[in-house]
């Protein structure tokens, strides 16, 4: 088991939450019911629920980039009001640009944020070592593929080591062995500070497999209508399928969409007491 060098997560807590598109207008659209959540320092807390449910609002407002219609939500203490800075960002898309080398893509911070160059440069080099890419730094984009791109953009989210991540179906377009890979290299670069991360995915394994904690939303307008404290060891084997706690954990949030009718017509085993 790694032991991570420091604890370096922050606390977030959400308060009554909700959204309403478009409240002032003639047809206003309820995305999501009042959330209550505190998500503990260091925590690795995903969020599953059916398309449009309302994840990647809640993610937004996380992040200071949408408002809220109702709600507080604190991160260390303070209240987002703004879009806030202390925090790595993950979208499905890659987002690198194209015109800088990989290494390049990942040192951009120390052009926005105005971070020390050799400070940035030294965590940038040993992230590439660890995820065995460094014959990719020198490599632009369009040379690179479309796995290794999301590898280096992981790289570029962890590498100034915010205590915040917000990750919106990060490995959503990889095929699955490659999403094998990057969901591992994520525990491992994870299990080295623990900084506070809010994984949204629509995979109910990668959400076990990954995750301290999993919150299970009702279809729109969303709710959090289960949470899932996820009690397995890590790091967590890379085939987990076979693990009967770990199926019963996959089961449990199956049955709940089911239940919610986001599943139907398939068959679920028996429930077992995850
Ligand atoms: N700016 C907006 N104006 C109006 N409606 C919006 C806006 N943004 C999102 N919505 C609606 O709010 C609902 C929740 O959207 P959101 O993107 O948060 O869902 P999601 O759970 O992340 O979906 P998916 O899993 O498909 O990415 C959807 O019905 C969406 O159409």
């Amino acid at each position: 088991m790694t032991e991570p060098d420091q604890k370096s997560g922050v606390t977030i807590h959400i308060r009554n939450v909700s959204k309403v598109f478009g409240a002032d207008g003639d047809k206003p659209f309820r995305a999501l019911k009042p959330i209550d959540v505190t998500i503990p320092a260091g925590q690795f807390i995903s969020v599953v629920g059916a398309s449009g449910c309302g994840k990647s609002t809640l993610m937004l407002m996380i992040a200071g980039l949408l408002s809220r219609s109702t709600g507080e939500i604190t991160v260390d203490g303070r209240s987002v009001t703004k879009p806030i800075t202390d925090v790595g960002i993950a979208f499905q898309d890659h987002l690198l640009l194209d015109f800088r080398t990989a290494f390049e893509n990942v040192m951009l911070h120390a052009d926005i944020r105005g971070l020390d160059r050799d400070t940035l440069a030294r965590r940038a080099k040993d992230l590439f070592a660890q995820l065995r890419l460094e014959h990719a730094m020198d490599k632009y984009p369009n040379q690179l593929s479309g796995g290794m791109r999301q590898r280096v953009s992981l790289i570029r989210t962890l590498v100034h080591e915010p205590p915040v991540i917000l990750m919106d179906e990060p490995f959503g377009a990889l095929d699955a062995l490659t999403r094998l890979q990057v969901r591992t290299d994520l525990e491992s670069l994870w299990l080295r500070r623990r900084p506070t991360v809010v994984f949204i995915t629509h995979s109910v394994e990668e959400a076990v497999g990954l995750s301290d904690r999993i919150l299970v939303m009702s279809p729109s307008p969303g709710e959090v209508i289960d949470d899932i404290e996820v009690d397995l060891p890590r790091p967590r084997p890379i085939v987990l399928g076979d693990a009967a706690a770990f199926a019963a954990y996959v089961d449990r949030i199956h049955h709940q969409f089911e239940r919610m009718g986001v599943l139907h017509g398939i068959t679920l085993p028996q429930q077992s007491a995850a």
